[in-house]
């Protein structure tokens, strides 16, 4: 199908009130057959709001509904749950993961949507005694993959697939429903490796020739240029520009984002060459190996010092990820970790929180955040459970309550310090934008006053604007309280912004580590393996 020039999708005059706090105002846009809109705008801005309400998710209608129109082909439609919005030809993929862990990918793309096979006891008991058809799903699940064009394992558990393949099976999931003609994609390669990213890009080329249209929010901007026929910016809640992606450019789209000029590139380039660090041997990682799905690390060996910022680098799936994961405790490890000259149980979460070390992890949702509690208890909740911070203690010690000033007081400090935009620190967690999430797992961390802060993709998700916060945030805690820092991430860029050291894994191995200062070039022959030289020379 070819895209035509009429009016398939628009929504006019949306506004939205979240208990009084008006988050979009009067947004209308409108899209045809077969168009790719690329939908910016800072944490917060309201992206994921506008989708929620096209897609009838029930937390719009429990908070009072919205204000304005929605019309496909002309006609207003309303859709009370997004099943109806599934039915008009609508579908979307969140921020977050709906897969079941225990099914395969095949089961995860026709749930709910099974074929199903005649046998003759259907006669005696009815259509519910139906087996299911397990050679039609499965070709049901070839079809919606080839689509893709992305090589993923119809047989593979969820709970054993790498993050970018959880993300693949999640869209092929919407392309397996006949009719659909409009797919909402929120933040989808923020997750991918870069090869990933560019086969998803592809992807969609390939079904807005289809005349499938799709909406795509993220916040790697140049992507947007790339694929998108037009691009939308929110800001506040309001749009602020509409323009065709091949008349705009990546920094004057960050400008309308932030209502600003941008003066200064978002990343600082590393300006001084940093002194190796002296300090005292603060972790001592030998033989680290663990079992993360997609993450594997095999035999893994490096050491940081007091005060040092080590960054960790390396491809999507090679298994920089797994180094945290594994030392704090989250994922089967082996091997020896000594902190302090002290030896680290390994595989005992508890352990590792109580000896000083914290962790952001690079899954906020996960792991990171208690959803359905307010901002201020989410801040301080570890602190207070493993260090005793943020209690008053009564008769002598015998009973301890929580203390809520000085719980107020520090969760307002980080509001402020790392502007997480929120009505007030007593906010559900569950009602940030997804940006916002990430700074309060930050602000977590901090609140332990670590003496080592392992930050897993500290940046992921976060706006263009916002990025210099969350790293300038970091290398505070660094020099001002003495916080040494493991920063585990996919943008070489920004460690080397912060970092003094980076190391590169390939493979489940060290390939070599180098101080920030070095050439680009040569961290990238490390990450395709073609460093293994260095690394006795690195790890000497
Ligand atoms: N359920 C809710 N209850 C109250 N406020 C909410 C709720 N959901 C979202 N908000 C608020 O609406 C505003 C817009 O959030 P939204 O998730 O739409 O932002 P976004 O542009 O998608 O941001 P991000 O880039 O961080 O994902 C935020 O201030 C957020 O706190």
């Amino acid at each position: 199908m070819k895209k035509n020039t009429e009016t398939f999708l628009e929504m006019r005059g949306i506004s939205k009130e979240f208990f009084g706090n008006r988050v979009l105002n009067d947004v209308s846009f409108s899209m045809q057959r077969g168009e790719i809109l690329g939908l910016v705008g800072e944490n917060g801005a309201g992206k994921s709001t506008l989708m929620k309400i096209l897609f009838g998710m029930s937390v719009i209608h429990e908070t009072g509904g919205y204000d304005g129109k929605i019309l496909l082909d002309g006609k207003e439609v309303t859709f009370a749950s997004p099943l109806n919005a599934l039915d008009a030809g609508i579908g979307m993929v969140h921020q977050e993961f709906s897969l079941i862990p225990g099914f395969t990918t095949t089961e995860n793309i026709v749930l709910n949507t099974e074929s199903l096979k005649y046998n003759v006891l259907v006669e005696l008991f009815g259509d519910k005694i139906k087996n299911l058809d397990f050679e039609k799903n499965t070709q049901r699940a070839k079809t919606a993959i080839a689509k893709l064009g992305f090589n993923l394992d119809e047989t593979m558990l969820v709970s054993e697939m790498p993050v970018g393949h959880k993300q693949f099976t999640e869209i092929a999931r919407e392309l397996d429903r006949e009719q659909i003609e409009l797919i909402v994609l929120d933040e989808p390669t923020a997750v991918l490796t870069e090869s990933e990213a560019d086969i998803l890009l592809q992807s969609i080329r390939t079904l807005s020739k289809e005349g499938i249209a799709i909406i795509l929010i993220s916040h790697r901007l140049q992507e947007i240029i790339e694929v998108a026929d037009k691009v939308l910016v929110l800001r506040d809640g309001a749009v602020v520009q509409e323009v065709s992606a091949s008349q705009t450019n990546v920094e004057q789209i960050a400008e309308w984002m932030v209502g600003r000029e941008l003066h200064q590139t978002v990343i600082e380039k590393v300006d001084t060459v940093r002194e190796e660090k002296s300090g005292e041997l603060l972790l001592s990682v030998e033989h680290l190996w663990v079992d993360m799905p997609g993450e594997t690390v095999r035999d893994v060996s490096f050491e940081v010092r007091r005060g040092e910022i080590l960054g960790i680098g390396g491809l999507a799936g090679q298994g920089k990820l797994g180094i945290p994961n594994g030392i704090m405790g989250l994922h089967v490890a082996g091997g020896q970790v000594i902190f302090k000259g002290q030896p680290v149980t390994l595989n005992n979460p508890r352990f590792s929180l109580n000896i000083g070390m914290a962790f952001v992890s690079e899954d906020r949702r996960g792991v990171g955040l208690l959803l359905e509690e307010p901002l201020d208890w989410n801040i301080v909740f570890t602190a207070m459970q493993t260090q005793d911070k943020y209690v008053k203690s009564y008769l002598g010690g015998l009973i301890q309550w929580r203390d809520d000033e000085a719980m107020s007081r520090v969760a307002q400090e980080y509001i402020q310090v790392l502007e997480i935009r929120c009505t007030s620190e007593k906010q559900l967690a569950q009602e940030l934008s997804g940006g916002n999430q990430q700074k309060i797992c930050l602000a977590k961390a901090f609140a332990l006053n670590p003496e080592l802060l392992f930050v897993s993709e500290p940046t992921r998700g976060i706006d263009v604007g916002a990025k210099k916060i969350v790293l300038d945030t970091l290398r505070k805690h660094n020099k001002q309280k003495g916080t040494t820092i493991v920063m585990v991430s996919s943008e070489l860029e920004e460690m080397r912004s912060i970092c003094d050291r980076i190391a590169i894994v390939d493979e489940g191995f060290i390939s070599g580590i180098l101080p920030a200062s070095a050439k680009s070039t040569e961290f990238g022959l490390l990450m395709v393996g073609k460093g293994k030289e260095h690394k006795e020379e690195a790890n000497a």
